[in-house]
């Protein structure tokens, strides 16, 4: 799979994406580039205790900052909740996620109101991690503090999603709500990571990547610890799609196991689900090579074959016959498969990709289509080619590369 893969993405990739997606930030005499602007830095990274913020105490903001308590750093959780942010502070507990973790003695909870500006501007790094649909409320807040865009500090973002109704990514986001600098000098963490296997130090990897690599590897560096390895990269286009798509194939996963399928179906669901993701990045204008990994196939192999995901677990329960605003309103935790379902929804159907288990997943949430037919329909498609990627089209990215003023 993985060689056929590659011959294709050889065979197929046209060359603007492949530019595109090289490093911004390495340009020299002997190695010519196709950009010709600076690309924006943050301020210089302390070699020990930085100071990090993290926005958002569910449970990757709070793992997060158990794993960044283990060094010398000083860390900072903000949470929404009055009650979360009193009882943190006196019991280093998180009352309403990961609530047996002891957590390190060096991490202050702040809130419930976002920090001000002089404390923004104190930090070394910004770390989001919000849900994607309310990430946009926050960083137009947050965009007052940013002022001088010169200083700013390291920006690292873990959700993992679509926006409802724009169908934009983050970078995107980041782009309309600070500006398009700030776009391209934000780091992207994506890869199998289950927050309650990091805060008991399992080996884990993942992900990171940004337009402004100089700014990847900072944040790899801030992250990289024994049990913890970063591989960096320039595509983070790729890298979001990665992490929004693996979502919505973990559902499907969940429901082929909740309607009682075994190995063999589950299997072809991941398999099919790493082809649709290519496909769908692919038209997008993201490197095909990126599905390959550890944001790509590694998240989408966890989250498809573990009940600890919160996507798997709504497909599950949607398996089983449970309504799905029931299983919402009683999951305790974001599923952003379910939301970013919508825009992916959007996407396949502008840019004419054939992704049928995504529209299936899409279908069973929004238009009451029955698991079993869902699957049903999956089996009964005509016969096809294994893999072909598409190579025509007008590319997103390639727009929101103009909107960060990231044209060639
Ligand atoms: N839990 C995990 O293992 C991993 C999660 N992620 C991603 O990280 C992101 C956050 O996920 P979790 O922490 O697991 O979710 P969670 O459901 O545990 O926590 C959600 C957090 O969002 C906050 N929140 C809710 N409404 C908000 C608003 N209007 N403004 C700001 N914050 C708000 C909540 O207070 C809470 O802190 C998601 O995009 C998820 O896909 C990524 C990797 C692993
Ligand atoms: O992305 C994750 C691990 O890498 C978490 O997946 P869930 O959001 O499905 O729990």
């Amino acid at each position: 799979m993985l060689t056929l893969t590659l011959r294709i993405c050889r065979l197929h990739c046209s060359t603007l994406p492949r530019q595109a997606f090289r490093s911004f930030s390495n340009a020299s005499p002997l190695s010519p580039h196709p950009f010709r602007f600076t690309m924006p830095a943050s301020k210089p990274q302390p070699a020990a205790n930085s100071k990090v913020l993290i926005l958002g105490a569910g449970n990757f903001g709070s793992c997060l900052a158990e794993h960044l308590g283990d060094s010398d750093h000083s860390v900072f959780l903000w949470a929404r909740e009055a009650e979360l942010v009193k009882h943190f502070n006196l019991h280093h507990k998180n009352l309403k996620y990961l609530p047996e973790h002891d957590f390190s003695k060096n991490i202050t909870a702040v809130g419930p109101d976002l920090p001000d500006g002089d404390f923004i501007n104190e930090m070394d790094v910004l770390l989001f991690a919000i849900p994607t649909q309310f990430l946009r409320q926050n960083l137009t807040i947050l965009n007052r503090s940013l002022k001088d865009k010169a200083k700013l500090p390291l920006l690292i973002f873990v959700n993992k999603g679509i926006e409802i109704g724009t169908d934009a990514l983050t970078l995107e986001i980041i782009a309309d709500t600070c500006g398009a600098d700030v776009a391209k000098a934000a780091t992207f963490i994506s890869g199998p990571s289950f927050a309650k296997e990091i805060v008991r130090r399992r080996p884990t990897s993942v992900s990171v990547a940004s337009f402004t690599e100089a700014e990847a590897k900072k944040a790899s560096d801030l992250f990289h610890q024994p049990h913890f390895r970063c591989y960096t990269g320039s595509d983070p286009i790729g890298i979001e799609l990665s992490g929004a798509l693996k979502n919505v194939y973990a559902i499907a996963a969940g429901m082929s196991d909740g309607l009682g399928y075994e190995n063999n179906t589950r299997a072809m669901i991941i398999t099919r689900g790493l082809a649709e993701m290519t496909c769908i990045g692919t038209a997008y204008g993201a490197s095909p090579l990126t599905f390959l990994g550890l944001a790509g196939v590694g998240d989408l192999f966890l989250t498809c074959s573990s009940s600890s995901s919160r996507n798997y677990t709504v497909g599950y329960r949607l398996g089983q016959g449970e309504p799905l605003q029931k299983i919402i309103s009683t999951l305790g935790s974001v599923a952003e498969g379910v939301s970013t379902a919508k825009g992916v929804k959007t996407i396949i159907d502008k840019l004419g990709v054939n992704a049928p288990i995504a529209e299936r997943v899409y279908q069973v949430l929004y238009d009451d289509k029955a698991t079993k037919t869902a699957v049903q329909e999956l089996m009964d498609l005509p016969a096809s080619r294994e893999l072909e990627l598409p190579t025509m089209g007008s590319k997103p990215a390639q727009q929101l590369m103009a909107k960060l003023g990231l044209s060639i």
